[in-house]
């Protein structure tokens, strides 16, 4: 159907269709990990900083935690340097901290231009403001990968008293160990460390695939919803590879640590965001707690 051909009443209809969503989640914590294609395309951009700045006027708490791989490895070729990944993770030598660093806080300060172009006041941060990601030298396997930084602590205050003035934190995957020299963290580690340590109702990964895929061959396998079980069998089978073996970890350890639901969504769909929250039918990889209703779009109804 063309858009001109929608009734007034059928707009109505989308409205009250996400009045349950917003009255549930009134005033609930959504930290949405933003990164890949819908990063990359200025459409798709505005488009995912629209829906987060409609979660907070309608009474949400969204933070947006970014990454910005893309990017750093764009500008680390434009200095003459190759990107190097060890098991999905940058191998960060003290060029590269510098150069990651600089990308993220610029990419940083774009997207708290775009929210506030839209009327919402955002404030970005890295981890190292208010010391929010403490870390350590993360090991690959044993081997040593420079400057990528594993999480130990989060210190959420400086998120609370953010939400608590009504901005909109952005956050970028910088933190900073305890001589506080900078690392390089996975942005989907640091949106898993801030979601569990402020005990957010929804994690939103934002990726370039449709969701998690039984066979990654076979786009006629994708999995709408696993429990936290269903996810951790999925995992210990060994089928699932590439960088959605460490999301799927992620969202496990999400959940596990008081993250209610955690959502991998296609971030190439124009309005995922809004299409996965307030609509009965949901799309992407939902993942929630074993013994909770199947799903919440099912309650709804
Ligand atoms: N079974 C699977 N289902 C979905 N994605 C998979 C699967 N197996 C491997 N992948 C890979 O995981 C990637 C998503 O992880 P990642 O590259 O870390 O995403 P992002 O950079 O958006 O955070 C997909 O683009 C895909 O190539
Ligand atoms: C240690 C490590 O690999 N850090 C990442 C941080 C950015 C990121 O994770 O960006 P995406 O979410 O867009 O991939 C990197 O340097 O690419």
């Amino acid at each position: 159907m063309k858009s001109s051909e929608i009734t007034e009443l059928q707009k109505a209809e989308v409205l009250i269709e996400a009045l349950p969503y917003i009255q549930r989640f009134n005033r609930k914590i959504i930290v949405v990990k933003y990164g890949g294609s819908a990063m990359v395309d200025e459409q798709l951009k505005h488009q995912v900083i629209q829906d987060v700045v409609l979660l907070k006027l309608v009474g949400f708490k969204p933070i947006i935690v970014h990454g910005g791989g893309k990017e750093i490895s764009r500008w680390v070729n434009k200095v003459g340097m190759e990107p190097h990944f060890v098991n999905g993770l940058r191998v960060t030598d003290e060029p590269t901290m510098e150069i990651a660093e600089m990308v993220l806080n610029k990419v940083n300060k774009s997207l708290v231009q775009l929210v506030n172009e839209l009327g919402v006041k955002a404030v970005g941060i890295s981890g190292k403001d208010g010391m929010l990601l403490r870390c350590e030298k993360k090991l690959s396997k044993g081997e040593d990968i420079g400057f990528v930084g594993e999480i130990t602590k989060v210190d959420p205050q400086i998120i609370y008293d953010l939400l608590e003035k009504d901005f909109l934190p952005i956050i970028c995957p910088i933190g900073s160990d305890e001589y506080y020299a900078s690392y390089n963290i996975n942005a989907d580690d640091a949106a898993c460390a801030i979601a569990r340590a402020v005990n957010a109702e929804k994690l939103a990964f934002l990726t370039d695939v449709e969701g998690v895929y039984r066979d990654f061959e076979d786009k006629s396998s994708l999995i709408s919803e696993m429990t936290v079980k269903e996810a951790q069998d999925f995992v210990n089978s060994g089928s699932l590879g590439g960088g959605m073996l460490p999301k799927l970890q992620n969202c496990i350890d999400a959940i596990e640590n008081g993250v209610s639901r955690v959502h991998i969504l296609d971030g190439r769909i124009a309005h995922c965001l809004l299409l996965e929250i307030f609509t009965n039918r949901g799309i992407g990889t939902a993942i929630y707690k074993d013994g909770d209703a199947r799903y919440f779009h099912e309650e709804a109804k």
